[in-house]
This record gives C-alpha cells, structure tokens and sequence, in this order.
C-alpha cells in the first residue's frame, strides 16, 4: 500500500483532489485516479490534478511552455487524462500560492493544452485561457451551429456549436420552451456527428445583457456543478450567434456552483474566479 499526500480544493463547487508530486516521481496509474475521485470509497472530486515539476511533463507540454515552473497534470474522475481544466488552473493556483511554490502576482503554468497564463485578481484568479477556434469552422459558417445534440428533457435533438479551448465543449441554446432546470444531465447528452474525443456539453439560457446562465456534462465525469472552460466556450458560443460588433467584452456565466467572468478579448479568451482549498492529509492508495 502506497501513502501519498493530497489536499483538496474546488472552484465554483468544480471540486478537485490534488496530489503534489513536487520532485516529479509519482506514478498515478488510472486505478489510482478513480479511487482518488470515488465519493464513496476515496477522497471525491470531479478531477485529479497532480502538481508536478515541469522536468516531470512530456516533451511536448515542456516545449509549449518553458518558462513554466509548475506541470497541471489534469485527468477526469473516470481516470481519462484532460487537456485542460479552466477551473482546475485556479484551485492549482491556490495550492501554489499556499505552498509558497510561487511569488509572483503573474505566472505561467504548463498543461497538456499549452502555457496559460495565471494571475492574482480581487476574490480569486484568472487564466489566460489563450486562443480559442471552432472546432468545425466550415459547418458553422454563417455563425450557425455546427451539430445537434440529444439530451433527456428535450423532445427534439437541439442546434449546438462545437468550440475548442484546448479541450472539446459542444454548446447548446436552449429554446424558451425548454428549462434548463428540467433537463435529466444523469444520462449522457448524445452529441451527432460525435466528436472524435468525445465533448463536454453546455446547455445556456440567456439572463440579460453579456450574462447567461448554463449546465454542464463533463467528459469523464457527468453532471458538474461548473466546468470553467465550459463557462467560456457557452460566452463565446452566445457572442458568435449574436454576432456582437466589439471584440472587448466580460460576460457573467452563472453555473450551479457560483459564477464565474469570461473576458472576451477578438481570438483570445480569459476566465476569472474564485478558488479554494479546503483539506489536506494522507491516503492510502489501495494495492
Ligand atoms: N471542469 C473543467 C474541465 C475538465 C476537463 C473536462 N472534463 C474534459 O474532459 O475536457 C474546467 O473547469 O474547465
């Protein structure tokens, strides 16, 4: 039996188990994952973020981003390994700061989906989540939608766009006829055509001016109560249909755990919020 330490932490109620591995050594096979992630059995989180030296990531990750200190190591609880994890960034932020493991106000960190860009903001932290595009430009000329998507509480399959933040979100407005309180996100949503990699799926309903409201599925993981790049790819998905002139924009994305604030910025998007943790200890990974 192997004991490591972890500490716990969440962003808008997107709740992670962190494990430093601080000299990079740790193996955390797929099976550790899921236990870390069980509610029942484990500590319990959406995700598992290890925190590693950046000597510890793959090439390709330490070529993006040399000038990182810090690996975000990100798997979903099912164990299947995330490019990015917007909230995650912030949690991971908080863990570093705690720890001393940074100083500056404005740092860069490594993660599968490239550097991001972290800094200190009143009330929490913001990434720079960097560029963004649409995953099937060509289908969603014209600012339209790109697929359709099936989920339990609508009748019909609903229009969705697909947008890529390092990772896959499928966006879907939904009608006025359909709340999105009433909508059974316990069974998977069907995305068609099915992306490759599979895809986390926004459901948006507009409040008012630059503020909507959204639930998520998340690959690898089901129903969560905030996905950050979730948050952004629902602003940008409701700015692109909008076909809104300026290119310099905040939007207020309320998801179940908190709100979380989208800045728009042309090609370029950023997402700020707050990140806490909330435990740290010892667990014994089962043989
Ligand atoms: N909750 C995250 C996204 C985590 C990864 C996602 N489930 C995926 O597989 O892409 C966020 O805050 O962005």
């Amino acid at each position: 039996m192997r004991t490591i330490d972890f500490a716990k932490g969440h962003g808008t109620l997107n709740d992670f188990v962190l494990v430093p591995d601080l000299d990079g050594s740790l193996d955390l096979s797929e099976t550790d994952v899921r236990f870390l992630a069980d509610r029942h059995a484990g500590i319990g989180g959406d995700g598992v973020i290890r925190v590693a030296p950046l000597s510890a990531a793959p090439a390709d990750v330490r070529e993006a981003a040399p000038d990182a200190q810090w690996f975000m190591d990100y798997r979903n609880a099912d164990g299947s390994e995330a490019e990015m994890c917007g909230n995650g960034t912030r949690v991971f932020a908080q863990f570093l700061a705690d720890r001393a493991l940074v100083d500056a106000v404005v740092f860069p960190i490594a993660t599968r989906a490239g550097r991001k860009v972290i800094s200190r903001v009143e009330h929490g932290f913001r990434t720079d989540l960097g560029p963004w595009l649409l995953s099937r430009a060509d289908e969603a000329r014209g600012r339209g939608m790109d697929s359709v998507v099936q989920v339990v509480g609508a009748p019909d399959p609903l229009p969705a766009l697909s947008l890529d933040l390092g990772n896959p979100h499928t966006v879907v407005a939904l009608p006025p006829s359909i709340s999105l309180e009433h909508l059974d996100l316990s069974v998977a949503p069907r995305v068609d055509p099915e992306p490759p990699h599979g895809s986390n799926v926004e459901f948006v309903r507009a409040i008012g001016a630059r503020h909507i409201s959204m639930r998520v599925h998340e690959r690898g993981v089901g129903e969560t109560l905030s996905c950050g790049t979730g948050a952004a790819a629902a602003a940008l998905a409701t700015w692109w249909w909008a076909g809104t002139p300026s290119d310099e924009l905040t939007w207020r994305v309320d998801v179940r755990g908190g709100t979380l604030m989208v800045d728009i910025d042309g090609g370029s998007v950023g997402l700020a919020g707050p990140a806490q943790i909330v435990a740290a200890g010892q667990v014994s990974l089962p043989d």
